[in-house]
């Protein structure tokens, strides 16, 4: 396949927007603090004790040669180190030789210190971070995870999360190189201030190149998050266990290869193109940056043939001004980049002012317990985000307490929506439902969630032991090992755990090296199992039990039955032999409810239910 055209890359921000991105820095340098106040302190204290090295090295350098030089000039020298050394000529000379050696060891040691106090920040921070990121996500509306915008969003949100830490390095880096070049201007300030001058119009083209070209690589970057994200998703796909089987079967290798391989050569043109601009640019500028340099070298170097100048004050001030230069080369390009990382930090931070639409109430009404008259439909629709189509609309019904109600219709009818809806992971958009007489919307939500178990047809097969797949019914209890097991009885799985290497603690899914793979129906009857484990006041069943043989299922749904008396409980399934046990039916059929009543009753009306029955039914004699 031939790569792409090289995609149009989107209007960089403007400069004012980028530095506008500064004012994540306090919020950022706060993050930073809250990760740890000690460490922070030190990394501080560190780096301004190694900013003032430089020049007073170079200083001691300076002292060094006009020493030297006046030695030399001194009639009288020793032929000999020991003749020198007895004169006592050269005592202030080895005085400060070694203390240049003193302050270059010192430089060196306090330079490894900052790197580790960095790194061991880097770590902290990462994990800080990561967990923040995850205590708020788990405070989303599911309709939040569905939207592939916040997808995004949370993708580079967490990329943030473990690779922002190098700003931290760079803005403390920044701050130590400001008193740097204080402590270098100063000194050339005393001999010659208009050299830095000279200084700054050389090096401020070089600056505003890098300011764009850092802009133009996250606008590339920022454009192209949903094709990162399509990137990581076809390369887990082409190569992981869940999906092996049928990457083999179908041999989709070379279709997923070829779309890595298309998705990447964007990506690869696109940063090709803006690397090697920027190299050409970066070249040039920092030419022009050269050349002040020489200007000004000449400068002291005729300053010093004058007379004005001696030779160590040459050399510090030649040395200085290469300092400088470098230095702030450094922090302008530092500058622009800081701006740059600090628009990243946007990601994270907006990705924490997304706020859940679905939360409890200021004053929550007490859930009650037990439930008394049940659940009631008023009108109820909703239309997912993006959605053309209502999912379900003018829903009218009761869902009494204790009874059990099975739900039916084809697929797409509506069935699992309703149950989303039921459990608060989505609000009604029209209507209302009531818990005994009460908007559902008037309890608390935790106590909601606590109330209502469900196990949804893909529930979610966690590459855990087997008790702990069972246990995250409640998690509180996951060390009641009894209470784990009654559940496993009730649903059938105990008989599979048991014959398992280990037993309760032997881990399932492939993903882990001691992991045992379970058949479909065994992994059903564990997750069946985290509804009695939840023991929650209405329980449902969504269709996990698909996978189960029919003698199977229709053992699991009458004990069920059996087992959640005094309970509300809501099954769906598609074998009708399983749910004529319910007490009521109800069909579901475009997204609204079209009969409702028991298994005779329905049979009589001879609509959808009596058919879907019939032919069910055929299929069997
Ligand atoms: N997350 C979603 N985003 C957008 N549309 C959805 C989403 N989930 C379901 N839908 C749409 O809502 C409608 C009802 O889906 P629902 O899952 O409730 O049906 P169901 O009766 O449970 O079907 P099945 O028997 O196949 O499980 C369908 O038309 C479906 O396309």
């Amino acid at each position: 396949m031939p790569p792409p055209n090289a995609p149009q890359l989107p209007a960089p921000r403007s400069f004012r927007e980028r530095v506008g991105a500064l004012r994540n820095l306090p919020p950022f340098l706060a993050l930073v603090w809250q990760t740890s106040p000690r460490l922070t302190v030190a990394t501080l204290a560190l780096r301004l004790a190694r900013a003032l090295l430089p020049v007073a090295t170079l200083y001691v350098g300076k002292l060094i040669i006009d020493e030297v030089l006046l030695q030399a000039r001194t009639p009288g020298a020793p032929a000999t180190l020991g003749g020198w050394l007895a004169s006592g000529r050269i005592d202030r000379l080895l005085w400060l030789l070694a203390a240049e050696f003193g302050l270059a060891v010192l430089s060196d040691v306090l330079g490894r210190v900052v790197s580790l106090v960095d790194s061991l920040m880097a770590e902290r921070f990462s994990t800080t971070t990561s967990i923040r990121l995850m205590e708020h996500a788990a405070t989303l509306d599911l309709e939040d995870f569905e939207d592939s915008e916040l997808q995004d969003r949370l993708e580079r949100a967490r990329r943030q999360a473990s690779g922002r830490m190098s700003l931290m390095s760079q803005l403390f880096g920044q701050a130590q190189d400001v008193i740097t070049i204080a402590s270098f201007a100063v000194g050339l300030m005393a001999y010659a201030p208009w050299l830095i001058a000279l200084l700054l119009v050389a090096l401020v083209p070089a600056f505003l190149g890098e300011a764009h070209f850092n802009a133009r690589s996250y606008a590339l970057l920022w454009a192209r998050t949903p094709e990162q994200r399509e990137l990581d998703y076809v390369r887990q796909t082409g190569a992981s266990v869940e999906t092996a089987k049928e990457v083999k079967i179908f041999g989709l290798h070379a279709f997923l290869i070829d779309r890595y391989r298309v998705l990447a050569a964007g990506f690869y043109e696109a940063n090709r193109r803006l690397a090697t601009r920027r190299a050409a640019w970066g070249g040039a500028l920092t030419a022009l940056g050269t050349a002040g340099y020489y200007v000004a070298y000449g400068f002291l170097a005729w300053r010093t043939l004058a007379g004005h100048f001696s030779i160590g004050d040459l050399t510090f001030l030649a040395g200085s001004f290469r300092r400088l230069r470098t230095l702030l080369e450094g922090l302008l390009s530092g500058f622009s980049s800081m701006a740059g990382q600090a628009l990243y930090l946007d990601d994270l931070f907006s990705f924490f002012t997304i706020a859940p639409e679905i939360h409890s109430p200021p004053n929550p009404r007490p859930f009650p317990t037990p439930i008394r008259e049940g659940f009631v439909f008023e009108d109820v629709g909703f239309i997912y985000p993006g959605a053309e189509r209502w999912a379900v609309r003018h829903l009218n019904f009761t869902l009494r307490a204790d009874e059990v109600l099975a739900l039916v219709g084809e697929n797409g009818a509506g069935k699992t929506t309703l149950v989303k809806l039921l459990a608060r992971l989505y609000d009604p958009d029209e209507g209302r439902i009531l818990l005994d007489g009460h908007d559902l919307r008037e309890y608390d939500l935790d106590e909601l969630r606590a109330n209502v178990g469900v196990i949804f047809q893909d529930f979610v097969r966690y590459h855990l032991t087997a008790a702990d797949n069972i246990a995250v019914g409640r998690i509180e209890a996951r060390h009641d090992r009894a209470r784990v097991q009654d559940a496993a009885e009730r649903s059938l799985a105990d008989e599979v755990i048991r014959r398992l290497p280990e037993g309760y603690d032997q881990i399932i899914g492939k993903r882990f090296r001691s992991g045992v793979e379970l058949s479909g129906g065994e992994w059903q009857k564990v997750a069946i199992a985290r509804a009695y484990m939840r023991d929650a006041q209405l329980l449902i069943l969504d269709e996990p039990t698909a996978a189960l043989d029919a003698r199977a299922e229709f053992e699991v749904f009458e004990r069920f039955k059996e087992l959640s008396a005094g309970k509300t409980a809501v099954l769906i399934s598609h074998r009708f032999s399983s749910v004529r046990m319910a007490d009521r039916i109800l069909v579901l059929a475009d997204g609204t409810v079209e009969a409702m009543g028991t298994h005779e009753e329905l049979l009589q009306q001879r609509g959808r239910y009596a058919e879907l029955f019939e032919l069910q039914a055929a299929g069997y004699r």
